[in-house]
């Protein structure tokens, strides 16, 4: 397996001195290409936290981040890099789902998805072209002019899929992707982050409270009171 991104011994203290609140503690676990993976567990018991830490959201205070450089996993073509240079260089490391409204609201939905590229060095253009291709891929070619706010719960998340799909990262990170949606929207957006990361070789990590998505994958960390308890595979 390929490691994308790997923690020895990490924790996560918030505060200090007395307020000191260990949240996470003696994590050890890697993500590899094409890897699956579930978080379960209560609320409070350190989802969120974890995988802010495996996106490079949020640093440890305590054990090792470590992340492996290296090419998409896949070779996948690009016909719209930017210009003059080699595209798989400005593939984004990371793309993150949220569980509530990421999109930008001034922006129309063609300009969200394109915009991780424009900021990793894409020309207007090609940014553009690849935002239609990933609008395309998870149905929702005819909605690249609406707002944000003129889309569905469960057409926002799919656009927040596309923007993960037309940056091509070799690691998704969705925390509870599907909590505010009902059961067959969920399921629907499970299975494109699930087709986008089979297509891409991304590794792939969500949060989930529902055990039903959790079973859709492969691998299972279930995490308690701030530990990586049980894995399952
Ligand atoms: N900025 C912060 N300051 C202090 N404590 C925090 C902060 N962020 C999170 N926590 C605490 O860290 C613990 C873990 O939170 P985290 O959000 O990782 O849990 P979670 O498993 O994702 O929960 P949920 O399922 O409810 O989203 C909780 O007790 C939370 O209150």
């Amino acid at each position: 397996m390929t490691e994308i991104v790997s923690c020895t011994g990490v924790s996560r203290t918030y505060g200090s001195g007395l307020d000191a609140v260990v949240v996470l503690h003696g994590v050890t676990c890697a993500v590899g290409e094409g890897d699956k993976i579930a978080v379960t567990g209560s609320s409070g018991s350190g989802k969120t936290t974890l995988l802010h830490l495996l996106a490079g959201l949020d640093e440890p205070t305590a054990g090792e981040i470590h992340r492996h450089d290296g090419p998409t996993g896949k070779d996948v073509p690009r016909r719209d890099g930017p210009t003059g240079k080699d595209a798989h260089r400005h593939d984004l490391p990371v793309g993150i789902v949220f569980q509530g409204p990421s999109l930008l609201s001034p922006l129309d939905v063609t300009e969200n998805v394109a915009l991780p590229l424009l900021i990793a060095g894409f020309d207007e253009g090609g940014a553009r072209k690849r935002a239609h291709e990933a609008l395309r891929q998870v149905g929702l070619a005819d909605l690249g002019q609406r707002l944000p706010e003129e889309l569905s719960g469960g057409q926002a998340q799919r656009v927040a899929v596309a923007r993960v799909l037309a940056a091509a990262p070799r690691l998704i990170i969705a925390d509870e992707p599907t909590g505010q949606l009902d059961s067959a929207h969920a399921d629907d957006v499970i299975g494109l982050l699930i087709g986008v990361a089979d297509e891409l070789g991304a590794g792939l990590v969500i949060a989930t409270h529902d055990p039903a998505i959790a079973k859709r994958f492969p691998l299972r960390w279930e995490m308690s009171d701030g530990a990586l308890g049980r894995r399952t595979c």
